[in-house]
């Protein structure tokens, strides 16, 4: 038997040949990029590396050799594309990122748009983000938002983007892609709920309770105590309140916020119906215009995969490589697509950082249909 020293040895004799022949296959890489650039040529090319992956899978002697010479050469090919990203960011290719930089968000005289009626708690995020004395008006759906301020009849939306308990506005995230508006900006509201219902109904006069199904969602234990009651979902959790008001009947109840039971001239029944006591939404201010913060530090995109193995991987892969943070991922499903999904990922970093920028166009080259849906 050889002695392990000796075997160590000649490992390390094959490493650096490896190493050698890799630093010089990179070089050789990089001349591919500057013709490309040349050329205008795309850095990704599926189909020279299918034929590079079956070709050298083919003179490895056994199976298991030809799994690892793919996965090798996955590797190997995905660190030369991105060599090739960097070089086409240093010589100024821009991508199709085309945001505008601003310096800062132009408030004044701003015309807001919320979902719901009075006492939205999307109303109360847009007073904290905009100050109480602004323009605001309001639409049923969240789609009307979208709509409104692609129609320029608003300049900002403000519309809730995930729960710390009852997660992800799905039907936001969906909305994000199909408008061609932008988030600029985000704000975190604390969320208490309140069950509330016409002055002087008892808790056991209960029958039905109306939210939206967030609230609803974020109330589920303690509405598990009550499950002879009926839960509605409604388009918002202040239009439940203004349909208890307006039906007029003891056997209904909302799930809301204090202010919405307020104006709706409701009785608080119990407060803080939450499950969580630190319930909170995260909410996000979009326009219709492509802009972005000079100093903004969070980006959130939104890209479709191929349903194959290791897709998700090679994609996040560009996160990693250029050292940046990735905060949130979240898929849904893509429509009339089964099984395939939309991911949505958001990471720190801003539009003009060279890191950003790399990983941006690796994205979008390897990637379908990356957007990017905001840097804020
Ligand atoms: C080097 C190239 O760019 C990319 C990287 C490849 C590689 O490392 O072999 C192959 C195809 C391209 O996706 C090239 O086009 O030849």
């Amino acid at each position: 038997m050889i002695p392990l020293s000796e075997i160590r040895e000649q490992l390390d004799e094959i490493d650096s040949q490896i190493v050698r022949l890799y630093e010089k296959r990179m070089e050789l890489c990089a001349e591919v990029g500057l013709t490309k650039i040349a050329s205008g040529k795309k850095v990704y090319d599926k189909e020279r590396e299918m034929q590079k992956l079956a070709t050298l899978s083919q003179m490895a002697s056994n199976e298991f050799n030809q799994r690892g010479i793919t996965e090798l050469y996955e590797q190997l090919m995905a660190m030369s594309r991105k060599l090739q990203y960097q070089i086409l960011t240093e010589h100024g290719v821009i991508g199709k990122t085309a945001f505008i930089g601003i310096d800062s968000l132009d408030k004044k005289g701003a015309r807001l748009v919320f979902q719901g009626v009075e006492g939205a708690y999307s109303q109360a995020a847009l007073h904290s983000y905009f100050g109480e004395e602004c323009d605001s008006f309001h639409v049923q759906t969240f789609r009307d938002a979208m709509e409104t301020l692609e129609d320029g009849l608003a300049d900002y939306a403000v519309l809730p983007i995930e729960n710390s308990s009852a997660g992800a506005v799905s039907q936001v995230y969906d909305l994000l892609v199909e408008f061609e508006n932008h988030i600029v900006g985000e704000i975190v509201l604390p969320i208490r709920h309140m069950l509330a219902g016409l002055p002087g109904t008892k808790i056991e006069e209960i029958e039905c309770v109306y939210s939206h199904p967030q609230g609803l969602m974020q109330s589920a234990r303690f509405l598990d105590e009550h499950r002879n009651w009926q839960q509605i979902s409604v388009a918002n959790t202040a239009i439940a309140a203004q349909k208890v008001l307006k039906e007029q009947k003891k056997t209904q109840a909302a799930v809301c916020s204090e202010y919405a039971a307020k104006i709706h001239h409701l009785e608080i029944l119990k407060e803080g119906i939450n499950d969580n006591s630190n319930n909170s939404t995260r909410f996000i201010i979009v326009s219709n215009q492509k802009v972005y913060l000079k100093q903004a530090g969070k980006i959130s995109i939104c890209f479709e995969i191929p349903h194959e193995s290791g897709s998700l991987y090679h994609i996040l892969s560009h996160f990693i490589y250029n050292n940046l943070n990735m905060t949130k991922i979240e898929s849904r499903p893509i429509e009339g697509r089964t099984w395939e999904y939309r991911f949505f990922v958001d990471f720190e970093g801003n539009l003009n950082d060279a890191a950003v920028k790399n990983a941006i166009r690796g994205i979008r080259e390897e990637a379908r249909n990356l957007k990017i849906l905001g840097n804020y």
